[in-house]
């Protein structure tokens, strides 16, 4: 399918295909039809195919996003380091008792965040290696519960493992995750990806049209026409590439219209082109009234102004939270100025590891007998003028979300198929994978290859008795 002349796909993405169900004709043996193709794509191969078109009037119905306000307070999250394994119960419990007692077991990833976020808002989590960032992003998404403090809250109700299971459901169904390694299946094409994705995820009252017409949406959305018809790749299957994946993988999570977008380095990996319109993307995105949560290694200074605000992370804990404009001032009104020409981002991430080569200094901020550990100094000190000055302003906000919403956010969302809908979307998504998997070309040749080899040892031997029989075998 990649092979599809560059001319047919530039034609292909100009024309918004119209959708329907097409009949194999004993192609492979499978007999099905394949629903998941739109039918400009088909119009290639009808030689091979039969197109019966599925006339459907009803007009696409997609949900207007609900707005997400995103608060967290405090948030400390700790794991257990050494944790004892004994087969010994008694040891166990001993050790369970006693590291309860015993602070130092506990690694503390997070140290108290506080922070929030408005629909159409992009807030960019920044920080060095280690610093916390995707931890906390997993908690703001539901997705980290145990050893976690504090308080998240979407739309003013809380999150947290005693609620509701139905509740939580409600609320995550809401959430979309971009997850730093991309979970797509190398063998589909980018099409296939998402019209899979759109045949399980969306609601049973939409009808097929309606969902091919939210794929081909999708795709003119994220700029994914001209490698609709490209497989997704990845190890030694040849692809698309990082960015047209990434933008795949973020298409697979906004397809379910998610009110809140989290994304874990949407951008790595990329060059700076794709960067910058892989941020374009998220700033339509938001646009549309989603609140989307990033987090960004060394951004450019041009991505950088692309964020409404920033979290820094320092070890763990905040060294600066706001808007993206004010940054620069704040640190020039504690006496961090750069003394080169420098990315903003750049020098944040130099202060957020206390690397302060280029930077100019408060005079009194290290103690004269001190000349080492000048790094840690940096970093405690705008830890500590970040709880003086900035957190004080976090925690008087309040609360901002209207009665309305917080009711809104408890409705579930009708998009459910049955079980038996999801096991025949499963099957055909498994088939096609596996059969693209066996039956690549690299695949069959290697089979091929190997075969003849071993014929080749056995080619003429003599086999009669069991003695040359076992000489044969040994050699
Ligand atoms: N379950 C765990 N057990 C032990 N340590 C953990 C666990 N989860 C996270 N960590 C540690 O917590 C720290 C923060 O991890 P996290 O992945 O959040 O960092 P990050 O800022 O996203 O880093 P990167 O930018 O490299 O992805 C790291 O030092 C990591 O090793």
């Amino acid at each position: 399918m990649e092979h599809v002349a560059q001319d047919e796909i530039e034609d292909l993405s100009l024309s918004l295909p119209t959708v329907g169900s097409m009949q194999i004709a004993g192609s492979n043996g499978f007999g099905h039809n394949i629903e998941f193709m739109s039918q400009a794509y088909l119009r290639n191969r009808s030689s091979e195919i039969d197109i019966e078109v599925e006339h459907d009037t009803s007009i696409a119905h997609i949900d207007q996003p609900l707005p997400i306000f995103l608060q967290f307070a405090n948030v400390e999250y700790k794991v257990k380091i050494n944790q004892a394994f004994s087969n010994n119960p008694v040891k166990a419990v001993v050790s369970k008792v006693a590291s309860q007692f015993e602070n130092d077991n506990y690694k503390h990833i997070l140290k108290g965040i506080t922070g929030s976020i408005s629909p159409g808002e992009i807030l960019a989590l920044m920080g060095p290696s280690g610093s916390g960032k995707t931890t906390l992003l997993k908690i703001l998404g539901g997705r980290l519960h145990e050893n976690v403090k504090g308080t998240v809250t979407y739309n003013d109700i809380p999150y947290n493992p005693a609620l509701k299971r139905s509740l939580r459901y409600v609320i995550m169904s809401r959430v979309g995750f971009v997850t730093q390694d991309d979970v797509l299946f190398p063998q589909l094409t980018v099409e296939e990806t998402l019209v899979f994705a759109a045949f399980l995820r969306l609601p049973c009252k939409m009808s097929r049209r309606q969902k091919y017409e939210r794929v081909e949406v999708i795709i003119k959305e994220l700029g994914l026409e001209r490698c609709r018809h490209t497989r997704i790749g990845g190890g030694f299957v040849k692809g698309v590439s990082g960015g047209e994946r990434k933008r795949a993988s973020i298409g697979h999570e906004i397809l379910v219209d998610p009110s809140l977008l989290l994304l874990d380095e949407p951008t790595s990996g990329l060059d700076s082109t794709s960067a910058n319109r892989l941020l374009q993307v998220l700033q339509g995105l938001a646009k549309m009234g989603k609140t989307i949560i990033t987090t960004i290694h060394q951004p450019s200074s041009r991505i950088f102004h692309m964020f409404e605000k920033i979290l820094l992370i320092a070890e763990g804990y905040p060294v600066y939270y706001g808007k993206v404009g004010d940054s620069m001032e704040y640190f020039s009104s504690l006496g961090f100025i750069p003394e080169i020409a420098m990315n903003p981002a750049e020098f944040l991430l130099d202060l957020a590891t206390g690397q302060v080569n280029d930077i100019s200094v408060p005079d009194d901020l290290y103690p004269p007998q001190v000349t080492n550990e000048r790094e840690k100094i940096v970093i405690r000190y705008l830890q500590h003028k970040y709880k003086v000055l900035l957190e004080p302003k976090e925690n008087h906000q309040g609360s901002k979300a209207p009665e309305h919403l917080q009711m809104a956010v408890k409705v579930r969302k009708d998009w459910t198929i049955s079980w038996w809908e999801q096991f025949r979307v499963l099957s055909k998504r498994t088939y096609r994978e596996r059969c693209r998997d066996y039956f690549d070309k690299l695949r069959l040749v290697q089979s091929v290859g190997v075969a003849l080899l071993l014929g080749l040892l056995w080619w003429k031997s003599s086999t009669a008795t069991e003695a040359q029989l076992r000489d044969q075998a040994k050699s």
